[in-house]
């Protein structure tokens, strides 16, 4: 397991997909910044979902913003975009930059410690763009983050640092599932950003 391998150009997958990692794009003070302007400034919301015909309501909280009102259904709930804010729209500019991908739309979550996490899933909703990137950037505690291949079940771990960007793509939401394992060594907050491209 190379929970440091941060040459973007190299995949970390070792087949059936692309992730790369570029570890952190953004300085130690301006991660610090965003992650206190996202906590106060973005709409977060408790996640609804609906898992086996049960409404769970998750401890985790979530957000969706996007280019329009897009709606954005999983786990059988919808959601309407909310217009970018400030701060959103500079850190898109900042990963659009980076990686040469346009993005119009984000789901935000917030993990308040390592007690919550986020189950074995791909991220194939019927209005993303098939084989898009995806482009996920962290700010506050440091978490490991899976990747699971969905037929030989081998796996692959990385370490998302503050301020880091991880990029999602090719066919890697076919072959693969993720997750963000919960964990008792982590007391500590962390904000995720996943930007998208939504093809409504
Ligand atoms: O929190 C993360 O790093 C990943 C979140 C995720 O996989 C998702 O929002 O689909
Ligand atoms: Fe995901």
């Amino acid at each position: 397991m190379d929970l440091f391998n941060t040459d973007p150009e190299s995949n970390i997958l070792p087949f059936d997909g692309e992730v790369n990692y570029y570890g952190p794009v953004i300085t130690i003070d301006k991660a610090q910044y965003y992650f206190d302007q996202l906590l106060q400034n973005i709409q977060w919301e408790n996640d609804k979902a609906i898992i086996f015909g049960k409404l769970i309501i998750t401890k985790r909280k979530v957000a969706w913003y996007g280019n329009q009102p897009f709606n954005y259904t999983y786990s059988k709930t919808t959601k309407s975009a909310l217009p970018w804010t400030k701060e959103l729209l500079e850190l898109k500019d900042v990963i659009e930059k980076k990686t040469g991908e346009t993005f119009n739309s984000c789901l935000l979550n917030l993990y308040h410690s390592g007690n919550e996490g986020m189950a074995w899933h791909s991220d194939s909703e019927k209005d993303l763009k098939t084989n898009g990137a995806i482009g996920s950037l962290s700010f506050g505690a440091e978490r490991k983050f899976s990747f699971k291949h969905k037929a030989t079940k081998q796996t692959v771990s990385v370490l998302l640092e503050k301020g880091s960007l991880l990029v999602m793509k090719g066919t890697t939401q076919t072959h693969w599932l993720h997750r963000l394992p919960p964990t008792k060594k982590v007391n500590r907050p962390r904000i995720n950003l996943t930007f998208r491209t939504i093809e409504p």
